[in-house]
């Protein structure tokens, strides 16, 4: 065991990573190994991953754990207190209902979900303890506050707001969950619904800026971790509020965060921000 590791004990919270053998999955593992209070209770994949069979712990780079990873979810979930889900939308939605059978934890960091997807997570929630984002990091639900206030005091006659992201060229959704997270906060602060007032992915003949909206533009390439600018501009000055992630063990620690909160609260819904005391 590294100076880093954190010693196992039997009261730690047991905790599941499903797509272990991901970019986020490897990051959680490394991190659940240095976190007190949590433990690695199983790793899970998709059926037909290369990961299936190898020791978590080694191929999260950390040596070898002896958590073998495997593909059957539900008698992992049933000996555990808690779900860490950075996946894909139709696994997650699965993962919340087995989440719900086992009357855990579930943190879901997927994003690209359906409001279909949303419902169903929603309705797992009766049952199992969920605490979703688009980003797990003090620093971005930290700047969804101050752009809420920010929109708030600026009237849209005067700021239009457009959000920019980046990211790393193997995303696959866009915008990202964590634009969509600081457009839902500018528009909260608007008091406005986003869904009726968002434009993206403008091209051609687009005509003038409709006053009010909330614009939104998508970068990719090379291994950006993430990067978030919600723009304030105005008639002859321009505020951009910035979040720049350099690792993902940000949003890792995040998730574990929520994992030990959400361990003595009620099944329900809840987002980074009840965890973080931001709400
Ligand atoms: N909320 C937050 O703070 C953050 C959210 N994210 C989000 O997390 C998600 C994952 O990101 P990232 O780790 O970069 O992506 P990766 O593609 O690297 O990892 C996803 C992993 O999930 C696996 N997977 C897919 N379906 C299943 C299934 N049914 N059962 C078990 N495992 C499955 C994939 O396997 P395979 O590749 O073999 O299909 C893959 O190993 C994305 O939606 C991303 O946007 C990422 C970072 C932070
Ligand atoms: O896919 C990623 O990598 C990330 N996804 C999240 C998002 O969609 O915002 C969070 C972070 O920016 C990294």
């Amino acid at each position: 065991m590294s100076a880093q590791e954190a010693t196992p004990q039997a009261t730690d919270m047991g905790l599941v990573v499903v797509g272990a053998g991901g970019r986020m999955g490897q990051t959680l593992i490394r991190t659940i190994a240095a976190i007190p209070g949590a433990r690695l209770a199983a790793a899970i994949e998709r059926t037909g991953s290369p990961a299936l069979g190898r020791d978590a712990g080694e191929l999260a780079g950390i040596g070898a754990n002896g958590i073998v990873i495997g593909d059957d979810p539900l008698p992992a979930f049933a000996k555990a207190d808690g779900v860490l889900d950075f996946t894909q939308p139709a696994a997650s939605v699965e993962f919340a209902g087995y989440a719900a059978q086992a009357r855990i934890v579930h943190v879901v960091g997927t994003t690209g979900c359906t409001p279909q997807d949303d419902a169903a997570i929603a309705a797992a929630a009766r049952h199992a303890t969920i605490v979703k984002s688009g980003n797990m990091s003090l620093g971005v639900n930290l700047l969804a506050v101050l752009v809420e206030q920010a929109a708030r005091a600026l009237a849209p006659e005067d700021f239009d707001i457009e959000v920019l992201e980046m990211h790393h060229r193997h995303k696959v959704d866009a915008p990202s969950g964590t634009a969509l997270l600081l457009g839902e906060a500018a528009a909260e602060g608007r008091a406005i619904a986003l869904a009726e007032n968002s434009e993206r992915g403008r091209d051609g003949l687009t005509g003038a800026r409709r006053t009010g909206a909330i614009g939104f533009a998508s970068l990719r390439g090379g291994s950006v971790v993430g990067e978030h600018t919600v723009f304030l501009s105005g008639q002859g000055e321009r505020i951009a509020l910035t979040h720049q992630a350099e690792d993902r063990a940000i949003f890792a620690r995040g998730a574990v965060k929520a994992a030990l909160w959400a361990r003595s609260r009620k099944p329900g819904l809840y987002s980074m921000r009840d965890v973080l005391g931001l709400s």
